[in-house]
C-alpha cells in the first residue's frame, strides 16, 4: 500500500498499522492537532497521499463527559474535515468508530444499519464523526470496532495485569458483553480495506469488526489472568455496582457478517490475539 497517510502515531491502532505499512506517513499531535480540523485538511493537501486512515481519537470515555468541546472537535469535527478534504482530492478515507454509538439494549448482535443511541459524550461525538464522514460525499469506509487491546498504550489488558499483580481480589462487571479486539487485527483489516478501496472506487461503506467470541469484561479479565500467570479472585458484579461518570452499553455485540462477505475478513479469535499480546508484554 503506497502513499498512505495515517492520523495517529502513538495510539494502539496507529502503532499496529505502522508494523504493517512502515512506509506510511504517520501524523501525530505535532504534525496535526485534531482540535484544529483545518490543520488536518492542510496536512492532507500538502502530503498528497493516495489514501488516508484516521486512527486518532479522543478515547477517554469518562473524561469526555466533562471535556465535551475537545471530544467533539477530535471525534466529530476533525474526521468530517478529513473526509471532505479526501472527497475534494478524490482519494479514499477510512475512519474507525465504536460500539459505544449504540445504547446496548437487548442481547442480539447489532448489524451496521441498527438504530444508534449513544449513552455518553464519547459515543455521541463518535456518532457525529461517522455522520460527518458519510456526508462528505467522497469514497469512505467506517470500521466500527470494540474493546481494543494491544501491548501499547492504555487498555483493559494492561490495567488488569497491573491490578491483578497488586490485589488478591478484583470486582469486574460481568453484564456488559462484547468482542475484545486486538489493535493488530484492526490494523490488518483497515489496511486490507483501504487497499481494496484504492483499487476500486466503488468500494466502501459502514462495517462492523470485532473479536470472537463475545464475552464480558469479567470473562476477558479471567483469560488475561490465566495467560499472565496471575490468579486474583475475580468477582463478577453488575454495572450498577461499578459507578462511572459515563454510562456504558450492556450489549456491545456487533454483527460482523458484512465485512466477511465484502472483504473476506473474518472475526479474529481474540484469545489467540491476546496470547500474542501477552507474549509481547512478557518479553
Ligand atoms: N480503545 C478502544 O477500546 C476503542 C477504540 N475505538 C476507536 O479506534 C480508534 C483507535 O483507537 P486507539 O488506537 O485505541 O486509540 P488510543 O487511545 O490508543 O490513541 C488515541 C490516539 O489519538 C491521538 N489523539 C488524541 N487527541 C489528539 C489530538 N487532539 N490531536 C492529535 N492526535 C490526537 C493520540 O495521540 P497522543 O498520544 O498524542 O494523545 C493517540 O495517538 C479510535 O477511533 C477509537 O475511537 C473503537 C472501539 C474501542
Ligand atoms: C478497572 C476496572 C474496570 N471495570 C469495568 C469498567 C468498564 O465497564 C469495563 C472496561 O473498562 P475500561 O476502562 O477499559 O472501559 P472503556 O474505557 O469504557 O472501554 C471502551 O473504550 C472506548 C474507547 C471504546 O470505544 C469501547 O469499545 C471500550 O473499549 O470494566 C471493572 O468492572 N473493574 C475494574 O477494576
Ligand atoms: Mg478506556
Amino acid at each position: 500500500m503506497d502513499g498512505l497517510l495515517v492520523f495517529g502515531k502513538t495510539g494502539q491502532v496507529a502503532r499496529e498499522i505502522e508494523r504493517i505499512v512502515p512506509d506510511a506517513v504517520f501524523a501525530g499531535r505535532d504534525e496535526a492537532d485534531l482540535t484544529r480540523p483545518a490543520d488536518c485538511a492542510e496536512l492532507i493537501r500538502s502530503t498528497r497521499p493516495a489514501a488516508v486512515i484516521n486512527a486518532a481519537a479522543y478515547t477517554a470515555v469518562d473524561k469526555a463527559e466533562t471535556d465535551q468541546e475537545t471530544a467533539r472537535l477530535v471525534n466529530a469535527d476533525a474526521p468530517a474535515e478529513m473526509a471532505r478534504t479526501c472527497a475534494e482530492l478524490g482519494i479514499p478515507f477510512l475512519h474507525i468508530s465504536t460500539d459505544y454509538v449504540f445504547d446496548g439494549s437487548g442481547d442480539m448482535p447489532r448489524a451496521e444499519d441498527a438504530e444508534t443511541g449513544p449513552l455518553g459524550v464519547y459515543g455521541q461525538t463518535k456518532l457525529s464523526g461517522e455522520r460527518g464522514v458519510a456526508a462528505a460525499g467522497g469514497q469512505f469506509a467506517i470500521l466500527r470496532t470494540s474493546w481494543v487491546f494491544s501491548a501499547h498504550g492504555n487498555n483493559f489488558v494492561k490495567t488488569m495485569r497491573r491490578l491483578g499483580a497488586e490485589r488478591d481480589r478484583l470486582t469486574i462487571v460481568d453484564d456488559q458483553i462484547g468482542g475484545p479486539t486486538a489493535a493488530a487485527d484492526i490494523a490488518a483489516a483497515a489496511v486490507t480495506m483501504i487497499a481494496a478501496m484504492t483499487r476500486d472506487p466503488s468500494r466502501g461503506g459502514l462495517y462492523h469488526f470485532a473479536g470472537h467470541p463475545d464475552t464480558s469484561w469479567a470473562g476477558f479479565a479471567q483469560e488475561i489472568f490465566a495467560l499472565s500467570g496471575l490468579s486474583p479472585e475475580v468477582v463478577g458484579i453488575p454495572t450498577e455496582d461499578y459507578p462511572t461518570p459515563a454510562r456504558r452499553p450492556l450489549n456491545s455485540r456487533l454483527h460482523c457478517a458484512a465485512i466477511t462477505h465484502d472483504f473476506g475478513i473474518d472475526r479474529p479469535d481474540w484469545r489467540a490475539s491476546l496470547e500474542r499480546v501477552i507474549k509481547e508484554l512478557d518479553e
